[in-house]
């Protein structure tokens, strides 16, 4: 049978089990008039008339467009407990309305009162656009704003095929990669602007949240932040479109959180798609009222004229309200570092732990925590194709275990290779949304060593996309915690075993060190202390986090473990970062649980344990002493940077951790410099 008359006949086979809905008509010679017989005559020159392929069942080209794309089927009717009526069944139309109704009221102007006109459906696709549209309904009088007069057009929970489309179509700069992911460039912006993270002072998060030196946390008034949220929405409701994400946060079905997120571009909203947990069709019916809304204005600055405002830029978090909104930056990266400053403010309420931290889990269910800094490998080393993926970033820690906050992972791609990083690099293919890549404009090749547009270049997947991944993203209680600091000073060993009055120690101290830049001359690498390794996120005091966790490792038997996936044999310039080969097998070695069997010998001024063999490390690099060649020079960096943590560390000294022996405990397990 040749290819056509095979295809069909597979057509054919295909609608009688009912899985396809192509009107059936009636074909050759079943119902009309006899048709002449070619399939004898085929049989002999294997030669496809023209004539014997079923004609097309359309009359026009628009007939035959709308053939071509089926209506997405109507899902079961929402049930009764969140109808007001009876068991009542309501119909696809009345469901869209309401979704429609909820979106016009978060879009809801405040001084006017008034959500603006929404509709359902691609402005540029008016055919196709479905009839229900909502005009608010507490319209007091005749409008009195041009903004009333139009619609707005609501894409909501598109697909990451359909996204791919609008970003394509409509956003400069979004290119399909060889690999089949979205490249994307976010901007003037290609990463987190926290010195314009404000959060509003009322008085509830006056007495709640952590403020003042050293807390990330500028403040802002509930007016102001009005006046931007006002700002935002107007830039919205003026575009002809927007995108609405309603998703979830946390994978503890009793923890979970509904979220909104409004934007105006397609790269935001697939961006959100793969970081937080894309709902069922039957979870998005019954979806509701979400329990927070981000309003991503991001291609629209604040105005410098409003009170507190200190550039273009403004990220603003108003916990009573359950809203942020976005002014003056596109990176991504905002929204879902924002969503988790939420989680650090809402999960504590509840005595669950929120942690900036990558989560796995071992074939016999033993998990393994990966606290640090951006850039120390958090998802690198969570991503390890011997353990399931619990998540690479944000978790909770419960009374019932661990949990993921997300439902996608957010790699870095600097330096990317298949060899080193296989499941990241086979993560980024059609669905994957890469920031501020370079690739070739022909064969769309991604150049994975190009900083051209930034160092900072990353991509957002899925979680899975990363093939052992653990769905649902849950798992018991974690076994190892490991402290990761990417230490560009070079002292710190590349691993040692901590006491828990020493992980509580480095967990407050929250260190990295980083290299100041790529350009030369760059010599002195910077220090830089977060607090819980993620000061930019948290909402309370770290102690409060800190206490936490001291009471959850205490009560499940967790070990802390210090990893420095940073330097080795000297300071950046004269040292080599610590091959990712070597820290895997450091890292295997804990999993296995030989680590904690090995001999240990204790380091000055830290007083670190570390372990004198790991198998497939040399061990001659397990003392960071033995690796300088410079010895003078090796006791003079680390007395300096013993010297940076306890400076760090005075801002501590007054504050309890749990009891009052847990605090002067935590405090004798820092660096002795005497
Ligand atoms: N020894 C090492 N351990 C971990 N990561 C390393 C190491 N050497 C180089 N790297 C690179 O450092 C980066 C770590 O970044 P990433 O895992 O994204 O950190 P995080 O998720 O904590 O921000 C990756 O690009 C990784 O390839
Ligand atoms: C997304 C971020 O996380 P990380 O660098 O830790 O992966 C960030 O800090 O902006
Ligand atoms: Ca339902
Ligand atoms: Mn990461």
């Amino acid at each position: 049978m040749c290819m056509c008359c095979y295809r069909e006949r597979e057509r054919e086979m295909a609608s009688d089990n009912g899985e396809f809905s192509f009107p059936r008509t009636p074909t050759k010679g079943r119902n009309g008039l006899p048709k002449i017989q070619t399939h004898g005559k085929k049989q002999e020159d294997q030669i496809c008339h023209d004539d014997s392929a079923p004609p097309v069942k359309a009359q026009t080209i628009d007939e035959l467009h709308s053939l071509q794309r089926k209506r997405s089927v109507p899902n079961t009717p929402i049930k009764g407990e969140t109808q007001p009526a009876f068991n009542a069944v309501v119909s696809e139309e009345e469901r869209q309305k309401q979704q429609l109704q909820s979106i016009s009221a978060s879009l809801a102007s405040l001084t006017r009162e008034t959500g603006p006109k929404v509709v359902r459906g691609d402005p540029d696709r008016k055919s196709e656009t479905p009839r229900a549209h909502v005009t608010p309904t507490h319209h007091v009088a005749a409008p009195t704003s041009d903004s009333s007069l139009k619609f707005t057009h609501i894409l909501y929970n598109l697909s990451p095929a359909e996204l791919y489309e609008q970003a394509i179509k409509y956003e400069k700069g979004s290119f399909i990669t060889s690999s089949g992911a979205l490249a994307t460039l976010s901007g003037a912006k290609t990463g987190r602007s926290p010195r314009d993270k404000r959060v509003v002072r009322d008085e509830t998060t006056e007495d709640e949240l952590w403020w003042g030196k050293g807390s990330p946390n500028i403040e802002m008034d509930e007016h102001t932040f009005l006046v931007n949220r006002e700002r935002a929405v107007d830039y919205l409701c003026s575009l002809d479109k927007v995108y609405v994400n309603d998703q979830f946060l946390n994978w503890d079905p009793v923890h979970r959180i509904k979220v909104r997120i409004v934007s105006a571009r397609a790269y935001h909203s697939l961006f959100m798609h793969n970081m937080c947990i894309r709902p069922t069709t039957e979870e998005l019916e019954d979806f509701g009222t979400p329990d927070f809304t981000i309003y991503n204005a991001g291609m629209f600055p604040c105005n410098r004229y409003t009170h507190y405002m200190t550039s273009s830029t403004s990220i603003d978090l108003n916990l009573g309200r359950r809203e942020m909104v976005i002014l003056g930056t596109q990176y991504a990266g905002e929204m879902k570092k924002g969503l988790f400053g939420v989680m650090h403010y809402l999960m504590p309420k509840r005595q669950i732990l929120s942690l900036h931290s990558g989560c796995n889990m071992g074939k016999d269910g033993d998990v393994a925590l990966f606290f640090g800094l951006s850039g120390t490998g958090k998802t690198t080393l969570s991503t390890d194709h011997n353990r399931y993926l619990i998540g690479d970033d944000e978790h909770c820690w419960s009374e019932n275990g661990v949990s993921n906050i997300e439902g996608g992972c957010y790699a870095k791609c600097i330096d990317l290779s298949k060899d080193k990083e296989p499941d990241i690099f086979n993560a980024i293919k059609f669905g994957t949304v890469m920031e501020n890549v370079v690739f070739d404009e022909h064969t769309r090749e991604v150049d994975y060593s190009d900083k051209s547009v930034t160092e900072n270049t990353r991509a957002a997947y899925p979680i899975e996309y990363i093939p052992n991944a653990k769905i649902p993203c849950v798992g018991p209680h974690p076994k190892n915690v490991i402290l990761l600091a990417c230490d560009a000073f070079g002292v710190l060993p590349p691993v040692s075993k901590l006491s828990l009055a020493q992980t509580m120690y480095h967990f407050i101290s929250g260190y990295t060190a980083l290299v100041a830049g790529t350009e030369d001359g760059i010599k002195e690498p910077q220090a830089t202390f977060s607090a819980c390794f993620g000061a930019a996120f948290i909402m309370l005091h770290p102690t409060k986090y800190a206490a936490m966790l001291a009471e959850k490792m205490k009560k499940h038997g967790a070990t802390g473990w210090l990893v420095n996936t940073g330097w080795s044999g000297g300071s950046y310039g004269s040292g080599k970062r610590i091959k990712l080969a070597y820290t895997r097998k450091i890292i295997d070695a804990i999993h296995s649980g030989k680590l904690l069997e090995a001999k240990y010998t204790k380091t000055e001024i830290f007083g670190l344990e570390i372990p004198t063999e790991i198998e497939g490390v040399p061990s001659e690099i397990l003392d960071p002493a033995n690796t300088w060649p410079d010895k003078a020079g090796h006791r003079e960096t680390l007395v300096k940077l013993g010297g940076l943590f306890k400076n760090n560390f005075e801002g501590f000294l007054n504050y309890k951790i749990g009891s009052d022996n847990v605090t002067e405990e935590i405090l004798a397990a820092g660096p002795n410099l005497e």
